[in-house]
């Protein structure tokens, strides 16, 4: 995860000056052949012709040999959710993968979901509260359960050996309604309309053939908020995604990320898993606890991200530093000093803040981090890691696992094809 938050993606031009930045041509701006009738409110036809620019800054490109969204610089909002298949017909599964992607296409070039059928006697096709925006960052990112490959399509045989039910780790209290599905769909954005618009279209191809079985909405703070794009802080105060693999390194990211020609299964290539834990924060009692104990959970100074004893946030983590009295400055049990794992055993985190009101039998903020986090092979990153976590951390004293589930991305599609074509 880069912590780099381009001030431009929040810049969201007026009409006119699109079409006056479209004039310029070949400056940071293309005009695509496809257009961008969504961003432009009403335009003449001869005004559509010449101008239907695309904001370079606002797109991220949906086709490509990886999906968007994995090893994409954070946006600001997610809007995920899970969908349980009501079909039994695997050609019913390819049609609603094939839609999808013609979709998520349309919606993350800044266009309608699909063409207009023009007759006031039907529904329209896109549900409009996007309409004029700009596409934010949008990415959508496709995932299957296991419970996709539990007969019901002739995939058994398929399941890849990875996508493992996780197991039931020290302390969980994992509930049902915010966990697994057949198919996830992570939509990120840097406008939490533009992200909702999404999943809601998405949700509304799926009908007679999917139905959503959980929806879980996440935030950050926003460029707009701090423009220099420092390490964003979670709900305990502290900054979250310090010592994140460096995956605009193609070799970071194909060592720890990207499932590997050689990994089986091969249709898997390309593709990474995702792992998603709706982590409850015990918020009041964090509030009550000291900052040295705060800063001894983490390992980390509070202000400055430092590790402990250290001044600057990217200071190198030196476990074995020993106080004045032989005792490690960075508590052995402190957050950072159990999932470092030795350096080595690695995840990419991309989570986000939660919160969904008022817990209404304990009267307690219901908040937390809905963790994200890719990785090559779950049985080899991810479980490990939270094994050691789930059994000795200090931060268990403030939070609760209650929701879960392991998705197998699949690999991206190029123009012509559709995600999940290598399998389906
Ligand atoms: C199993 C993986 C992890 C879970 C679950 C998890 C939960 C969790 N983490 C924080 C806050 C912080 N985590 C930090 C570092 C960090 N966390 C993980 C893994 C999981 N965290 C890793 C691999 C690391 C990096 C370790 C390293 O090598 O340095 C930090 C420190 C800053 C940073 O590097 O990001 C914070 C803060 C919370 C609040 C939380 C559950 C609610
Ligand atoms: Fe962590």
């Amino acid at each position: 995860m880069e912590n780099k938050h381009p001030a431009s993606d929040n810049t969201k031009l007026t009409r006119r000056e699109a079409l006056k930045l479209a004039g310029v041509g070949g400056l940071g701006l293309i005009l695509g052949a496809t257009g961008m009738k969504s961003l432009l409110p009403s335009a003449s036809t001869s005004e559509k012709a010449a101008a239907t620019p695309v904001l370079a800054d606002g797109i991220i490109p949906f086709y490509g040999k990886h999906q968007a969204g994995i090893i994409t610089p954070m946006q600001d909002f997610i809007c995920m959710g899970a969908f349980d298949l009501t079909t039994t017909s695997l050609d019913d599964v390819r049609k609603l993968f094939q839609s999808w992607t013609a979709a998520a296409a349309r919606l993350t070039a800044g266009q309608t979901v699909d063409e207009e059928s023009g007759s006031p006697h039907l529904p329209p096709a896109d549900t409009g509260e996007s309409a004029g925006l700009n596409p934010m960052r949008l990415t959508i990112t496709f995932g299957l359960g296991s419970s996709f490959f539990d007969g019901r399509f002739g995939l058994a045989g398929k399941r890849p050996a990875a996508l493992v039910d996780l197991p039931r780790f020290n302390s969980d209290e994992i509930r049902k309604e915010w966990s697994d599905g057949d198919i996830v769909v992570q939509v990120c954005a840097n406008d939490p309309q533009v992200a909702f618009h999404a999943l809601r279209n998405l949700a509304r191809i799926a009908r007679g053939k999917a139905v959503l079985h959980w929806v879980q909405e996440g935030f950050q703070r926003t460029g707009a908020a701090d423009p220099s794009g420092s390490t964003p802080r979670n709900l305990m105060g502290f900054k979250d995604g310090t010592n994140n693999p460096q995956v605009s390194d193609p070799a970071v990211a194909n060592e720890i990320v990207w499932v590997q020609p050689s990994d089986e299964p091969a249709w898997m290539a390309g593709g990474s898993y995702m792992v998603m834990r709706r982590i409850r924060m015990r918020i009041e009692v964090w509030d009550r606890s000291a900052l040295d104990d705060q800063e001894n959970t983490f390992g980390r100074h509070r202000d400055s991200g430092a590790p402990l004893g250290k001044t600057n946030e990217f200071d190198d983590l030196e476990l074995d530093r020993k106080d004045a009295n032989g005792n490690p400055v960075i508590p052995a049990n402190s957050h950072v000093a159990l999932a470092h794992m030795d350096g080595k055993v690695k995840i990419l985190r991309r989570g986000y803040s939660y919160s969904s009101g008022l817990d209404a039998r304990t009267g307690q903020l219901d908040a937390g981090l809905l963790f994200i986090c890719f990785n090559r092979d779950p049985r080899k990153q991810f479980i490990p890691m939270q094994q050691k976590l789930a059994s000795v951390d200090l931060l268990n004293e403030y939070i609760t696992h209650v929701g879960s589930g392991l998705y197998a991305c699949l690999p991206g599609a190029s123009e012509g094809g559709y995600i999940g074509d290598t399998l389906f």
